[in-house]
């Protein structure tokens, strides 16, 4: 008796404190080719997930699925203990080449695209929304900046206009595709200061990366995914030799010194220090 209601509530706890579950996940674009095969993990709402994978591996793909652009062929995706589907508490920060930056509207006008998914088909943005925007840009450093066109911005600056964007929307769950490759350091330190505050605050953040720079080491849980789950774990367990490799298919050798990581990476002698 007492283990029949015990169980109901463990698991009412669990799916509250569970932002995304993924189940066997099997999707792709064209049938018999599947890009994702039985995907698995679940993150914890409040934590701050590494994506990692190599050119390819399927990381947008899986953040389309949890988009609920993409249906699954097997398994299932939940965001918040629902089926994925498009959804406001979602945002989703493309990677900076798939935006046409010649469009002409300002820094507000692209922040304030963050409201419309709150606001429906017909009611146009308020004061309020507003109001949201100039303090989205505020918390990226942009305020500044807001009549500017963003045709007009630097790489690091647009990427910032991008986050603002995200938190207008007010979104639980953050998804970032590769918002760190070709920013400088400083950006980047940014960026992850940012994400960890949210997180704080209990937000969630997926980021996508092919990049194993300093970044890796600042996440909660790393996913390693190449086009089926390596691994998933804190990066102390996951950022091993032997799991990089059988991710990234080359040969990467990695050498820790405390809690420094070098990683050389033997096709191109490129050597990189965190
Ligand atoms: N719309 C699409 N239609 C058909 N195939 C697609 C589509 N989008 C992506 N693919 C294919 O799915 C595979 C995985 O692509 P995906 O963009 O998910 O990888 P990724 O890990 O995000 O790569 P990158 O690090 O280069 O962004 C690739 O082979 C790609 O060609």
């Amino acid at each position: 008796m007492q283990r029949g209601t015990a169980a109901p509530e463990r698991a009412a706890r669990e799916a509250t404190a569970l932002a995304i579950t993924v189940e066997g996940l099997t999707t792709g674009y064209r049938r018999g080719e599947p890009i994702l095969r039985g995907v698995s993990f679940a993150v914890e709402r409040g934590s701050l997930v590494g994506v990692l994978g190599p050119n390819g591996s399927g990381k947008s793909t899986l953040f389309r699925a949890l988009l609920g652009l993409l249906p699954p062929w097997q398994g299932r995706v939940l965001v918040e203990g629902k089926p994925a589907r498009p959804n406001p508490d979602i945002a989703y920060i493309p990677q900076r080449e798939t935006i046409d930056w010649d469009f002409p509207v300002t820094v507000l006008d692209v922040t304030l695209m963050g409201r419309y998914p709150r606001l429906g088909l017909f009611r146009r943005p308020g004061k309020a929304d507003r109001e949201l925007a100039l303090w989205a840009l505020e918390q990226v450093g942009m305020l500044e900046f807001r009549d500017r066109l963003i045709v007009e911005l630097s790489g690091g600056q647009r990427q910032r206009v991008f986050l603002a964007r995200a938190l207008a929307q007010e979104p639980e769950i953050f998804l970032l595709d590769e918002p760190v490759s070709g920013v400088d350091a400083p950006t980047q330190h940014f960026v992850f200061e940012l994400l960890e505050r949210l997180c704080r605050q209990g937000k969630t953040a997926l980021v996508a990366t092919h990049d194993l720079s300093c970044v890796a080491q600042r996440f909660d849980r790393v996913l390693l995914l190449n086009h089926e789950v390596i691994a998933y774990g804190p990066p102390q367990e996951v950022f091993t030799e032997t799991l990089l490799n059988r991710t990234f298919q080359s040969h990467l050798l990695l050498l820790r010194y405390g809690d420094r990581v070098i990683v050389v990476e033997s096709e191109d002698g490129d050597e990189r220090s965190c």
